[in-house]
């Protein structure tokens, strides 16, 4: 589906202007090959800075690589990067090109001009607008939302159209728990009913894990390792920060929860119980039976937010940049 060789790109040094320091020339893509298989979910995990975004802005023709090849669906979108608006959908950091519309239209516009006519874009529009939950947002311009709210109208707009490759980078920025799940859920079925190929940026490697087929940690514009998640979780710290913020009274009556808050009161020095916000470490599959616990029944109408933070996974990074000769044989790209 898509295939990446030897990709290397090197944003230049700048002078420093008006006293402002000069800064060095980045090397952000330092020789990355990939393959990313049809119908699988791909994630692209990685440290702030370590070249996620150069590099799915490079797979999908936005910026030109100094070296290397990009192939998807047999395009090379090196050379032809015009293409690449006809083989897939993304979603970037910043989508502020949306913001005059309202969310209605920027589904609906969105899906025409990915060749729709208007009857099948208006139906696609109103089936994601459903989807995602955002019926009662649809006639408000993007530019009048909150974050959260525009980032799920943005996913909405990046998944109609029926793209073959999703790339999406960071979709959750901002969400809440409830907008959170309406996404993975979303990517997760158009791979199951579509067989559409996902790439995903995300720093939220355990909320993102039920849906990813495949992970590449990127550091410094290197892959370090790839492999499927629970590969992966072998390399990785066993534990992950779990935060919970309760909006009302937590039910302590529910046992579950009782022992949730057990567990953050006798926590280490930095986790614990700060007001209503409870900080766990936890592994990994604790770190979901609590979600589950606070996500479903009594507890979730108490819960304002939750966070699978990652600590656990810049601990990782840090473990994989320490070693890094020991990394170099867990690639398994
Ligand atoms: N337009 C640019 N000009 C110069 N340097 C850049 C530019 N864009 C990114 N960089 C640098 O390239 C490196 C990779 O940046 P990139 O945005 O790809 O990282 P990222 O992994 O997506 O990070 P984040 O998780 O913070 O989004 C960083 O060191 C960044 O400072």
């Amino acid at each position: 589906m898509c295939t990446v060789r030897g990709l290397v790109k090197t944003y230049p040094a700048a002078r420093g202007r008006r006293g402002a320091p000069a800064t060095p020339a980045v090397r952000a893509s330092d020789g990355i090959d990939l393959d990313v298989v049809r119908g699988e979910v791909f994630g692209l995990l990685g440290p702030n800075g370590a070249g996620k975004s150069t590099l799915v802005r490079q797979l999908t023709g936005l910026l030109r690589p100094d070296e290397g090849r990009v192939r998807v669906l047999g395009h090379d979108l090196v050379r032809h990067p015009e293409r690449a608006a006809r083989l897939l959908g993304y979603l970037g950091q910043d989508s502020t090109a949306l913001d005059e519309l309202t969310v209605s239209l920027a589904a609906e516009t969105t899906a025409r001009l990915r060749g729709l006519d208007t009857r099948a874009a208006r139906a696609e529009r109103d089936a994601v607008i459903e989807e995602l939950g955002l019926g009662e947002l649809a006639g408000r311009p993007l530019k009048k939302l909150s974050g959260g709210q525009r980032r799920l109208a943005c996913v909405a707009a990046a998944l109609v159209g029926e793209r073959p490759l999703l790339v999406l980078d960071e979709p959750t920025t901002g969400m809440d728990p409830v907008a959170r799940r309406a996404v993975w859920a979303a990517v997760d079925r158009r791979r199951a009913e579509r067989g559409v190929t996902v790439l995903l940026v995300t720093h939220n490697v355990i909320e993102a894990e039920t849906v990813l087929d495949r992970v590449a940690v990127l550091d410094r514009g290197r892959v370090i390792a790839c492999d499927t998640p629970t590969g992966l979780k072998a390399l990785v710290a066993d534990e992950v920060r779990l935060e919970l913020v309760w909006r009302a009274e937590p039910p302590l009556d529910v046992p579950e929860v009782a022992d949730l808050r057990k567990a953050a009161e006798a926590a280490r020095s930095a986790d614990g119980v700060t007001g209503r916000r409870w900080t766990l470490r936890l592994p990994p599959e604790a770190a979901r039976a609590a979600i589950a616990t606070v996500t479903g029944g009594p507890a979730f109408a108490a819960l304002d937010d939750f966070t699978l933070a990652t600590p656990s996974l810049e601990d990782v990074y840090i473990a994989l940049g320490g070693r890094a000769e020991g990394a170099e044989g867990l690639v398994k790209a």
